[in-house]
Order: C-alpha cells, then structure tokens, then sequence
C-alpha cells in the first residue's frame, strides 16, 4: 500500500483516548484527548558502532543472521515533531506486509510535513520511502490514526556510513509521535514497529548497549543505565555512502566460494545440524540452510560492559569489514593512520564506510582525530577529512514534550508540506525516557 494510500480518510475508525492503548479504543469514534494544536516535542536518538558483528547466512528473505554487540554514541539526530491540528486523519488499518503498509513509493500522506536540516540532508529524499515518514506511517497504520503533525529533524549522523542514522531517525519519529498524538505504545510496541522499518531500528529505540541475535533486529540490554562505564571513539566520516545490501552481498559473494568447498566436505547429517543450530542459536524459525554466526566471546561481552577499552581492543570483530574494504580500499589508509595516531584499534563501523577508532579517553579520541585529519589532510573527493568524537553507551530513543507553539522552522535542508498549518494552544506536559 503506497503512502497515498495510507490516508484512508474515508475509512470509519474510531477515535482514541489519551491514555488508552491502541488496541482498546480503535473504532470507538472519540476525539484524540488531552492534545491541543502547538503541542511540540523534542526527541532525540543514538547513532551507533558495533563492537562485535558476526555475519551467517542468508535467510530466505534475503536478511542475514546476525550476533552482534551495539553501543549507542552520543552523536545522536535530534528532531521535533509540532502538532498541526487536532482533528485526527482516520487511517484504514488493513493488514498487508509490512513495506507495503509503511509506503514504499508516493507521495506523503495529507497529515505529514517532513525537513531535514543537518550536513548531506540536501540529498535525503524526503518521500515515502524516507524512514521518518515511513516511520509516521507505520504508527499511523497500526494506531487507525493520525494527527496533522510537522516533524523537523537535524541531522548530525552521516548518511549511509554504517552509523545507522537514518533508524536513529525512524526511533526519535516513534518516540515523539507516540507523545504528542498521546498514543501510549510501551518500548516493546514501538520495537515491534521499529523492527518492520529496518534491522537497527529497535536499537535506536533500545539504545545503550546491546546483544543483538536474529537479524540484528532483537537487542537485548547488557548494561543498566545511566552510570555505565563509558567508552570513547574517533569517527571517521566518508563524504560517500556504501550500501548496506552491496556490503552484504560482497559477504555472500566471498563466503559461497568457501562455503561451497565445506559443503562439499560436510556431510548431510553435518548440515541438517547446522541448520537447526543456527535456528536454536538466532530463534529464527526459518534459519534452514543458513549457516549461524560466529557468536561474539563473552570476554568481550564483559569488556564492554566494564568499559574496558584496552581489553575490548583486541576482541573487536566486524565480519563486514573485509567485504566493506574489498569495495572500498582507500579506507584502509584510515585505519591505518588511526592505528598509527596510537588509537587501541580502528575498524569499520557496522557495514561502513565510517572508520571508528576505539580510545583510552575522549581526550585521546580528540588527540586521535586531530591526528588522523593532520595526517591525511582530504577525504576521498578532496575535502578536509571529517572527524567526530563520540562516546556511549547512552539511552536509546526519547523524547521530552516542551510547550504549545514553540516549534521553529528548520532553516535550509530538504523540505515537504503537505498539510495545513495551526495556531498555537494549551499543552500537556509528558516526559518519556527509557
Ligand atoms: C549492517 C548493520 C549492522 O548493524 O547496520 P549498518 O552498519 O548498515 O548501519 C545492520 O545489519 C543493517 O541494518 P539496517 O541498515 O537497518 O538494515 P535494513 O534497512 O533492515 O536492511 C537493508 C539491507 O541490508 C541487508 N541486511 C540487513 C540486516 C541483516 N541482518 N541482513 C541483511 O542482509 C539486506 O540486504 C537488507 O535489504
Ligand atoms: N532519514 C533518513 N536518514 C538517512 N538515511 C535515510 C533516511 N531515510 C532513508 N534513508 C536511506 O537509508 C539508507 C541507510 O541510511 P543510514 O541509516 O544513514 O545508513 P546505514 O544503514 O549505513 O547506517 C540510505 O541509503 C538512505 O538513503
């Protein structure tokens, strides 16, 4: 279903309650309570390393089993969502597969305004496939309801670098929807929303930092926070993106030469095995054929937990960094000028093209940095590298309501409107952090 399709104005669905689920006000008629037009809210969400990433095989729906180890950094995307009005757009709800429901092509729905301001946000297209209006949509879809809502968002995650920025903007989406349309969906219910956007998505919501299985897409939390050791990186950003799927299918690509050479050794009884220990090991039911991932050491798990850098050095593995190289190996001068800038160790963060330079301290990652940028002067098209110190785990997703009419035009940047606009009104105050 496109987007255009998602309006479904004509479709009698009920109204919600401030405070109720879902689930338990859907098509009883109601007003949205206890919102009034200006109602702002300011949300923000973690970009991300994985400390760990082990890559199986390919599952039948293309995504590979994953085990991974995340750390949310406080290079976060901020953003706010503004009511527009109150009168709520009534959504058809019909089931379909999740893409579909969430728009993949189209315009944006009637009841949605979407900017982008921030460094590389001029090349963000701002449509339906965009993972803040897919985001919007998805809650929209799955609530029966909009509200006309103007959503602005800052974005300070380079785009397409492995940093997941684009899921970091899906989850502040979430959050600050799910407050200011007083919708009342838990951690869990956006997670299972999140999870139908993208792999990282319920990590932008989880955040901290996280043991992930499956498709990467079920973060379980390792450390309780705030108060959890911190630990410090250097990012080096890349002025171009690399595709996450191009990334995975140079694994695929690399990986059937030896798997096929061990398939011609294993015998039948060896490979039933491995299928059904990749399902036990993931959960995921449809794991057959897929081989398991290699699963990240618990000294490592323990490392980052203790904020361990010097031990975590040399426990960090990303099975996407030789794929992510093989496709782009000018950044090994990256990691090798981290390397002798004195970083513990550099690697590619998640599928790239960012080089993280794990440090002793976030005033060795700023001495890291200036380094690196001194040594290697340009990027790839000639312009001054592009360093950021970042430093985690902190909180996933939140968002914090501030007051009627206090949103601000985003200046510059991509922009859609599609929707009339509102005059200012009373507020509620709702606090949200997980
Ligand atoms: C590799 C990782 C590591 O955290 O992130 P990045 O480093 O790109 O940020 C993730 O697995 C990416 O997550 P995300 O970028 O949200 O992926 P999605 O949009 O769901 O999927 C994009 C594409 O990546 C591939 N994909 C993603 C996840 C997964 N477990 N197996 C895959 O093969 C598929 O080709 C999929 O079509
Ligand atoms: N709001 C958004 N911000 C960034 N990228 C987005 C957004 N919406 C859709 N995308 C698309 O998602 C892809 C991945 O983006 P991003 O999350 O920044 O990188 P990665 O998956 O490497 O961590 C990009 O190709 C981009 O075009």
């Amino acid at each position: 279903m496109s987007a255009e399709a998602v309006r479904g104005q004509g479709v009698p669905v009920g109204g919600v309650g401030a405070t109720s689920s879902p689930e338990a006000v859907r098509g009883q008629g109601e007003p949205v309570r206890g919102v009034s037009v200006g109602d702002r809210v300011e949300a923000r969400a973690p970009g991300k390393v994985n400390l760990y990433l082990g890559c199986g095989g390919r599952l039948p729906d293309g995504y590979h089993l994953l085990d991974t180890v995340f750390l949310a950094v406080d290079l976060e995307e901020r953003g706010s969502a503004t009511l527009l009005g109150t009168e709520p757009v009534w959504i058809g709800s019909e089931p379909g597969p999740a893409g579909a429901a969430a728009g993949a092509v189209g315009a944006l729905p009637n009841w949605l305004e979407v900017s982008f301001a921030g460094q590389g946000s001029e090349q963000l297209a701002v449509d339906a496939t965009n993972l803040v209006v897919r985001a919007a949509v998805a809650l929209a879809t799955h609530l029966g309801y909009a509200l006309p809502t103007r959503i602005e968002v800052e974005k300070r995650v380079p785009i397409a670098a492995g940093m997941a920025g684009g899921s970091a903007d899906a989850a502040l989406t979430l959050r600050a929807l799910n407050e200011l349309w007083a919708a009342g969906l838990d951690l869990d219910q956006l997670t299972a929303l999140g999870r139908r956007l993208g792999a990282d998505v319920p990590f932008g919501l989880v955040g901290g930092l996280a043991h992930a299985g499956a498709r990467g897409d079920e973060p379980v939390a390792m450390a309780a926070l705030p108060g959890a050791p911190q630990l410090h990186l250097a990012f080096f950003a890349s002025p171009l993106g690399l595709s996450t799927p191009a990334v995975f299918g140079e694994f695929d690509r690399a990986n059937e030469f030896d798997r096929a050479s061990e398939f011609d050794r294993a015998s039948e009884f060896d490979r039933a095995n491995e299928s059904d220990r990749a399902s036990e090991a993931t959960g995921v039911d449809d794991a057959a054929d897929a081989a398991a991932p290699r699963v990240a050491p618990a000294a490592l798990l323990e490392a980052a937990r203790a904020g361990d850098a010097a031990a975590l050095a040399g426990l960090i593995a990303n099975d996407l960094q030789a794929p992510a190289l093989r496709l782009r190996p000018e950044l090994e001068r990256t990691i090798a000028a981290a390397h002798e800038a004195g970083a513990l160790r550099a690697f590619v963060s998640g599928s790239g093209p960012t080089i993280a330079a794990l440090c002793s301290s976030r005033e060795h990652a700023e001495q890291v940095a200036a380094a690196v940028t001194a040594a290697l002067g340009e990027d790839e098209l000639g312009y001054p590298l592009r360093a950021v110190v970042a430093s985690g785990p902190v909180p996933g997703a939140s968002a914090t309501s501030t007051g009627p009419g206090a949103g601000t035009d985003v200046p510059g940047g991509a922009s859609v409107a599609l929707t009339a606009g509102g005059v200012p009104g009373a507020r509620t105050r709702i606090d949200e952090e997980n």
